[in-house]
């Protein structure tokens, strides 16, 4: 039996749940209830605050995690991590108010700057030879300089609507953090064996997000660029169609490659095309 801690309610909640489900693991889950047994793998699932997940998992009270790299390394345990998991990716961001000065992280010398990662930030400033005082917050860190208690602040941004609401502006990049998945230093045989078993389900659902099935009619003279720019998996399918001289091409193209390989498609004389999503791949 493997314990995974995921969040309770928050930014990775709603993800890391899904992930859970496309890996095929059911299981039932209700707002009040903290514990649950997945009913088709043998996974039990705790879910908590993400900022006790690292020490959770680092002492063995759970197997495995999904949390923050900002957490994570935040916590001190970044060699917990086993796999990168793609979601709620954000970056932690110094930001100062719009109208303050800014040259370069030396203007931040002696200053007061508000955030939830002392840690990250401290390490970050020090490696820059900055030296400033830090005050830790846990939250609504973005109201600090408004309210007189710091010049600066930072905290994790995505799309960067919470600083522009708050006045302030974006000046340096600390870190940048996605979701993973965490493993305790000491599982069993048995519980390696699950932990790769999960894994190799996670990796197939990422990489079937990634990528799409693309069909296409393509004149027989076009075969040859459609094949170089269709490789697909191992070569792509080619069936003949009912009108002679021209062939169905069956592949999967990489979803950030899709629009550029289409219009070359096009440019060669392909037609039809069809892109439809991939569940799960499996290389
Ligand atoms: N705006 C965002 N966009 C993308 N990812 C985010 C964003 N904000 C936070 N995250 C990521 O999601 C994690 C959880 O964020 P959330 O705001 O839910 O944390 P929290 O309020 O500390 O939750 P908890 O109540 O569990 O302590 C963060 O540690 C970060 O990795
Ligand atoms: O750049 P943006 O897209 O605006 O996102 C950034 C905001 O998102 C997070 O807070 P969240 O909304 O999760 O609230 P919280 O403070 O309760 O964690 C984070 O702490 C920022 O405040
Ligand atoms: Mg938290």
């Amino acid at each position: 039996m493997l314990r995974l801690a995921i969040q309770k309610s928050g930014r990775l909640s709603e993800d890391s749940l899904a992930l859970i489900r496309e890996c095929g693991i059911s299981f039932i889950s209700s707002s009040y209830k903290l514990k649950t047994e997945a009913t088709n793998f043998p996974l039990e699932i705790l879910f908590l605050r993400d900022d006790d997940i690292p020490g959770y998992v680092q002492d063995g009270v759970a197997d495995l995690g999904i949390v923050g790299q900002n957490v994570l390394v935040e916590a001190g345990y970044p060699n917990l991590e086993v796999e990168a998991l793609g979601f709620s990716k954000c970056r932690l961001s110094l930001a100062v108010p719009r109208a303050a000065s800014y040259d370069s992280v030396e203007s931040l010398q002696g200053k007061n700057i508000a955030t939830s990662y002392p840690t990250i930030l401290g390490r970050y400033l020090a490696g820059h030879g900055v030296q400033a005082n830090l005050h830790t917050i846990s939250g609504s860190v973005e109201i600090a300089p408004s309210i007189g208690l710091a010049e600066a602040i930072c905290d994790i941004v995505s799309s960067g609507s919470t600083l522009l609401g708050n006045g302030l502006r974006e000046v340096e990049t600390v870190f940048r953090s996605e979701a993973v998945l965490i493993a305790q230093p000491n599982l069993s045989a048995e519980q390696t064996e699950l932990l790769e078993q999960l894994r190799f389900r996670m990796q197939a659902v990422r990489r079937a997000k990634r990528s799409k099935y693309i069909l296409l009619n393509a004149p027989l003279t076009a075969l040859e660029e459609v094949r170089r720019l269709l490789p697909g998996i191992k070569s792509p399918t080619v069936t003949p169609l009912a009108e002679p001289g021209w062939v169905s091409v069956q592949s999967v193209v990489q979803e950030d490659e899709f629009w550029h390989i289409t219009s070359q498609l096009k440019a060669v004389g392909a037609e039809g095309i069809l892109v439809l999503p991939i569940e799960k791949m499996i290389a």
